[in-house]
């Protein structure tokens, strides 16, 4: 078998994994301090002195840690008492353990991208939960509430434009499909609306992301969504259980997580899926990235809105919650560094809850660096190839571009965008719907074989 290409690492100076790490996490962790120094009155508020003495503690240990960064101290053990530390440390050690003699130290510059920007955004948690009674702030929930707020129109536009769709009954299958390609688009741009990309800078949505749709095909560099349509089209016809359900690993809080709801409601009243299992993550993760309360909040904020197709779509979707017809998960492997290929070792439990689905959809680049093990693939190595060996379920990435990494496309496709926008990688102007389909095994075996050029 081929030998897997290098990680993506921030050893190469100016590659965009040694900016990430040289400049963008700096800044992250200078916001985060700065967010902590500015909510110090509302600690001793709500906590008097002791409050203050966690926000001095807790700005202490991520100014050390900044430090470690910007010095390219080797990477140290987590101390703190969660329950993942243990597996943090040992996959510490499994990165040591690769290590050829003369190497030194697993480190910031030196050690793969994806392991120390994940260790960064841990090491964080670790500041705030040893600094209590503050241990339960979230330091980016600020970022991502602003997000959404400053997105109020798009979101509204959006909401008015479900609201507005005639009933499944009065659809063709072509308008069906058609409209279902249309919220798989606008939940593709809303991966634009990142904020570790930005480095914390407000990405908000502020025009209606409707209206730019025809524009924005030619920037779709690979578009699988026929095989997708004919996957969920097909589960409803040939389901061999009433249950039909589509898991959405999410990325982003504020628009992004809107766009995803919205496609969410449109696959249920459509009768396209039965269940929908929404994956997010167990602790303040890249900055913008869903927890279970930016899940609760962003619901509880559609629905009080004063736009009344806005809060009907929130009214909605909180019934779906309580109907049991969407399912909020957040398992901890979520917010580990290891490659998604792992996950069968590392969780079998939610590697066995993804294979209960019909198609499980991964939103955003991390999600996607984390399928494609964060490595160097050539730009035309197939997409199930690059999987290396992970499928609990036909997947689709749907994602922006903002890291050195992409396969699956044609030969010269690379070399023609690199000549015409040579930041085509990086800045998330760019997107996919990346399929890998059922494999033969498969109950539904549908007719169009995602090209796997
Ligand atoms: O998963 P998302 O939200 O689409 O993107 C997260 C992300 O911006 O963070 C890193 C930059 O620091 C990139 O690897 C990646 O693109
Ligand atoms: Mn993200």
């Amino acid at each position: 078998m081929a030998e897997s290409p290098a990680f993506l690492s921030a050893q190469e100076e100016g590659s965009f994994a040694y900016l990430t790490i040289k400049d963008r996490t700096p800044q992250i962790l200078t916001k985060v301090i700065d967010t902590l120094h500015r909510h110090k009155s509302e600690f001793f508020e709500k906590h008097g002195e002791e409050g203050v003495e966690a926000e001095k503690k807790a700005i202490s240990l991520l100014s050390k840690l900044r430090n470690e960064l910007q010095t390219d101290k080797p990477i140290i053990p987590l101390v703190d008492k969660c329950v993942d530390a243990d597996i943090w440390n040992q996959y510490l050690e499994y990165q040591r353990s690769l290590l050829n003699e003369g190497d030194g130290e697993p480190r910031w510059f030196f050690s793969p991208w994806l392991f120390v920007e994940c260790y960064m955004y841990r090491r964080i948690h670790e500041a705030i939960i040893q600094s209590p009674p503050i241990q339960d702030f979230d330091v980016f929930k600020e970022s991502k509430d602003k997000n959404f707020f400053e997105s109020q129109e798009s979101i509204d536009a959006l909401c008015t434009h479900l609201k507005q769709l005639r009933p499944a009954k009065d659809l063709s299958e072509n308008e069906l499909k058609d409209e279902c390609f249309r919220l798989l688009q606008i939940s593709l741009w809303g991966n634009k609306c990142d904020l570790s990309l930005s480095g914390g800078e407000s990405s908000s949505q502020r025009t209606s992301v409707m209206d730019s749709l025809e524009g924005l095909k030619p920037f779709i560099l690979i578009n699988d969504s026929e095989a997708l349509w004919a996957l969920l089209n097909g589960c409803k016809k040939t389901a061999k259980t009433p249950a039909v359900r589509v898991d959405i690993v999410l990325d982003n809080s504020g628009f992004e997580l809107v766009t995803d709801l919205v496609l969410a409601d449109f696959l249920l009243s459509f009768e396209l899926a039965t269940e929908i299992h929404f994956h997010g993550k167990t602790i303040p993760w890249f900055v913008s990235d869903v927890t279970v309360r930016d899940f609760s909040w962003t619901i509880e904020h559609v629905k009080s809105s004063n736009q009344k197709s806005t809060a009907t779509c929130g009214a909605d979707w909180e019934n779906h919650v309580k109907m049991g017809r969407w399912i909020y998960h957040d398992h901890l492997f979520w917010t580990l560094p290891h490659p998604y290929c792992a996950m069968p070792q590392v969780a079998p439990d939610l590697y066995a809850e993804l294979q209960k689905a019909c198609l499980v959809i991964f939103k955003g680049d991390l999600n996607y660096r984390k399928l494609m093990s964060d490595r160097k693939w050539a730009f035309t190595t197939p997409f199930r190839q690059a999987l290396s060996g992970f499928h609990p379920a036909p997947l689709c990435s749907i994602r922006t571009l903002k890291a050195e990494l992409q396969v699956g496309l044609q030969p010269g496709q690379a070399e023609q965008l690199s000549a015409s926008d040579p930041h085509w990688l990086t800045t998330g102007k760019y997107g996919i719907f990346q399929f890998d389909g059922p494999l033969p095994t498969c109950p539904f075996v549908n007719t169009i074989q995602p090209k796997l050029a």
